[in-house]
């Protein structure tokens, strides 16, 4: 068999939220796909009420096929200094049209404010290894682990769209929603990551240069974090971009003509470029006219993370089967 799940966009694409089904009868709870985590988490009726703020949660006393997995828990913090933690039942979920019949649903317990502050997000269905789970104390299995051996291929592949509604397909490579090849390049799940090394990377028309440095493919992450001089690199290019400590980052007008950054896969000169106008990422706080940049630093990460900004702009293919990622134009 094989699945495919509509996701839609956020406000100036932050993140990308896809139905999901759990539970008899089933409860469909909007969920962040995150390639970058291996929780399968969701607000529940267990969740503390101060840390709900308009979220569908998940009932398992309504679900005649939850089951407690007792003397089980899990707490997990993101790179974003969000966390949520909680209790452990297992369910039968539905994605896509992919359903199975026991999978691990993590339900918090607590939230931290960016996840209450988020009304529309009813939690996280981890993409990433199944080896950094946090379920204390067995780690569980992803939806994708548990689906794998059943699909017509060990693959999952993402398709995010600027400001419109894409796509999550399982277990096969829809030819129509890419244009050109596919490159492949190898993957290294050590750190449980979906990470990769790019070939190197261009800013608008300039040179293309060689340099490696170890990254992240992390559909739940909005931005794209590249090594400081990479960034610094950038917003030297654009006109009015500058860091702005009070921002938090680098900033740039959101009308200008910010270049393009295009980023290479394996050597064999395939490149994927993300429009310019994908770094104005979103308007800041205090302004109409100055957005925050798009492009940031990955400065104290130990890796570069190519967030919905780059994502946004390819077709990827996360093949577990050969261990790569596979990256085409669309
Ligand atoms: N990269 C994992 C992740 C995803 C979403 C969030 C988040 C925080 C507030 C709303 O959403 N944090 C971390």
């Amino acid at each position: 068999p094989t699945g495919s799940a509509e996701t839609k966009p956020e406000e100036n694409d932050v993140e990308y939220l896809t139905p999901v089904s759990i539970g008899t009868p089933p409860q469909v709870l909007n969920l962040d796909f995150d390639t970058g985590s291996s929780d399968f988490w969701v607000f529940s009726s267990e969740t503390s009420k101060s840390d709900v703020n308009g979220q569908t949660v998940y009932d398992p006393d309504k679900s005649s096929t939850a089951k407690e997995m007792e003397g089980y828990s899990w707490q997990i913090s993101y790179g974003d200094g969000s966390y949520s933690s909680g209790d452990v039942y297992t369910d039968t979920v539905t994605v896509g049209g992919l359903t199975v019949p026991s999978q691990a649903v993590e339900v918090a317990r607590r939230v931290s404010d960016a996840f209450t502050a988020d009304t529309n997000n009813d939690g996280l269905l981890g993409l990433a290894s199944s080896a950094i789970n946090t379920v204390d104390p067995v780690a569980q299995k992803t939806f994708f682990d548990n689906v794998k051996s059943d699909l017509d291929a060990p693959v999952f592949t993402a398709d995010l769209k600027a400001g419109t509604p894409g796509y999550y397909n399982f277990g096969f490579i829809d030819p129509n929603a890419y244009t050109g090849n596919i490159t492949y390049t190898p993957v290294d799940d050590s750190q449980g990551f979906w990470a990769w090394t790019p070939s190197g990377y261009a800013i608008g028309s300039g040179q293309f240069k060689n340099t490696s440095s170890l990254s992240i493919a992390d559909t739940g992450a909005s931005l794209l974090l590249l090594p400081s001089s990479v960034a610094k690199a950038y917003y030297a290019r654009v006109a009015g971009g500058h860091y702005d400590s009070t921002a938090g980052g680098y900033t740039l007008p959101c009308n200008g003509s910010a270049p393009d950054f295009s980023f290479g896969v394996a050597d064999a000169g395939a490149r994927i470029t993300v429009p310019g106008k994908y770094i104005a990422y979103a308007p800041t706080t205090s302004s109409g006219t100055i957005c925050f940049g798009g492009i940031q630093s990955d400065e104290g990460i130990g890796f570069s993370i190519y967030g919905d900004v780059a994502l946004k702009a390819a077709f990827v293919v996360f093949d577990a089967g050969n261990q790569q990622l596979g990256w085409a134009a669309k």
